[in-house]
């Protein structure tokens, strides 16, 4: 999309979201969604996700900075946000003793310009469930109940936490498949989940959250070039590690062995795989089990939360040292 052209639906500034303990779960993040575009919130189990979306879908106000969806106000101007939006948050909480096609219709009573209860059925597998009990469903059909409420109103933009936990692989694809389909048709989505393959599926563009900031952005081609990507081989019989040109002069930033096999790191796979290769030929060898790839998003997930959380113990310790600097002649005075 010609940058011009994008309309931004979702613009968030320098947000904070402090708890009332005094807890900052969110601590300045920025990002924008165009109409459109389907973008993943990512990040370690209380990075702040849920958090975030809670601002964006105006159940709370944030702390600092600002915030706008569809140019409202989510909190302030709830009123005009909320017809043209579609929530499904990580716990429902629908009354257990309604069937789901009731559950559907009631909803639907509270929603203006409702989509028939019929098609919602459809669009989210529950055709053949529509007369069970709520309290009778298994968790991955809640979650599609779920989906369903949140798209009762022709959302122009969802907001998914979580939506597929719980659901099999099958229901997993389903789900994807709705959500493919709705972008399709220009809704704009927001999504938090843990399932990286999703997100690498699902993202036009996603933000990986660490401790309330964004620790890093981009498309999910973007954020795994960042990384090194590996090759992997077996050594030939008779070869050591030390018969290969030198590491670095590969472009190789790390490597492992096991056995015979060599895990090498790079920035520069054309470079490497090419120098490997030629190596190999002159040597006339064959390098069994010969395996090339860019790092996958999970391997760029787990190496971003490493060095995010090597990053702030590190700034602890900095802290710590830094107190005990300023306080050391009574830690001196303890320890004499
Ligand atoms: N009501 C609250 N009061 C105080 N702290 C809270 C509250 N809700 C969440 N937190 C804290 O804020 C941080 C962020 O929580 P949040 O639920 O936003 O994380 P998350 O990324 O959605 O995690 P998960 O992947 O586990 O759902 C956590 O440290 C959490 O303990």
């Amino acid at each position: 999309m010609n940058t011009d052209e994008r309309e931004e639906v979702i613009d968030v500034t320098d947000v904070r979201r402090v708890y009332g303990g005094g807890f900052e779960a969110v601590r300045g993040i920025t990002f924008s969604v165009g109409r459109g575009e389907l973008f993943a919130l990512l990040g370690t189990n209380g990075a702040g996700k849920t958090s975030t979306v809670e601002l964006l879908e105006g159940l709370a106000a944030p702390a600092a900075g600002r915030i706008r969806v569809l140019g409202h106000d989510p909190h302030t101007e709830r009123a005009a946000v909320r017809p043209r939006t579609g929530v499904m948050l990580q716990e429902g909480g629908f009354p257990n003793e309604l069937t789901v096609a009731e559950t559907i219709r009631l909803w639907a009573g509270c929603t203006s310009g409702a989509r028939p209860a019929t098609e919602v059925l459809d669009m989210v597998g529950l055709t053949r469930r529509s007369t069970i009990r709520v309290k009778q469903l298994s968790g991955g059909e809640k979650r599609r109940l779920d989906l369903g409420l949140a798209l009762l109103g022709r959302p122009e933009v969802l907001f998914l936490d979580e939506p597929t936990t719980g659901l099999d692989a099958e229901g997993r694809r389903d789900t994807w498949d709705l959500v493919r389909a709705l972008r399709e048709e220009g809704t704009t989505v927001l999504m938090t989940t843990h399932y990286l393959e999703e997100a690498e599926a699902l993202a036009d563009r996603l933000a990986i959250l660490h401790e309330g900031r964004i620790a890093a952005s981009g498309t999910p081609a973007e954020v795994t070039a960042a990384q090194p990507s590996r090759i992997s081989f077996e050594l030939p019989e008779g070869f050591f590690l030390g018969d290969l040109p030198p590491l670095a002069e590969l472009g190789v930033t790390g490597h492992e062995t096991s056995g015979r096999t060599v895990l090498l790191r790079t920035e520069e796979l054309q470079r490497t795989a090419t120098a490997l290769l030629l190596w190999a030929d002159r040597a006339g060898v064959a390098l069994r089990g010969l395996d090339v790839r860019s790092a996958s998003l999970e391997e760029a997930f787990l190496r971003i939360a490493e060095r995010e959380t090597a990053r702030s113990r590190g700034e602890s310790a900095g802290h710590e040292a830094a107190d005990t600097r300023s306080n050391g002649t009574s830690t001196e005075r303890a320890a004499a």
